[in-house]
């Protein structure tokens, strides 16, 4: 693993006030282990992805700067079917991003019932599922790095 990896945490703020939790266990988790990073924003997680994307071909067209991907939002269950797309999609789309670009990535989206469960699991005094997404993304670093990826 590099020194010093370099992460993309990329934030959906769907729910502003859970992506503040999830953000900070997870910049006290690269922080811990010595790790840099960068924050982006999207509007909700099904741009979540996209973004992963836009930073893997990045400004020269190849590669990317970061070492591994942080994914961090909130999809909270609502009326219709919106939720099983906006969950199930932005979950594959990052899964299919990990294994057909051989990317590290930690996948911090909670997909709750209600609020109360997503502050319980985005508390870093809690669940700390932020924290949880950084660790994740740092040992798929690892174990990329042992294999030689
Ligand atoms: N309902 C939630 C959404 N919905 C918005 C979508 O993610 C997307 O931004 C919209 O469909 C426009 O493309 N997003 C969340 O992150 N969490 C939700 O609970
Ligand atoms: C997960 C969602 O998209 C959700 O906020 C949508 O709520 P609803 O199904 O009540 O429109």
């Amino acid at each position: 693993m590099a020194s010093r990896p370099h992460i993309l945490i990329v934030e959906a703020r769907f729910y502003g006030h859970i992506a503040d939790h999830l953000l900070a266990g997870a910049k006290a988790a690269l922080d811990a282990a010595g790790a840099t990073h960068d924050v982006v924003t999207v509007p909700g997680a099904l741009e979540a992805p996209a973004a992963v994307g836009f930073a893997l071909s990045g400004a020269d067209g190849g590669g990317t700067e970061y070492d591994g991907f942080v994914v961090l939002g909130c999809v909270i269950r609502g009326e219709t079917f919106h939720f099983d797309i906006v969950a199930g999609e932005s979950a594959r789309a990052l899964m299919s991003l990990s294994v057909d670009e051989g990317i590290a990535v930690g996948n911090g989206i909670l997909t709750v019932e209600n609020e109360e469960q997503a502050l319980v699991r985005a508390d870093p005094a809690r669940k700390d599922k932020g924290g949880e997404a950084a660790k994740t993304a740092l040992r798929m670093i690892a174990l990329r790095d042992h294999f030689g990826a």
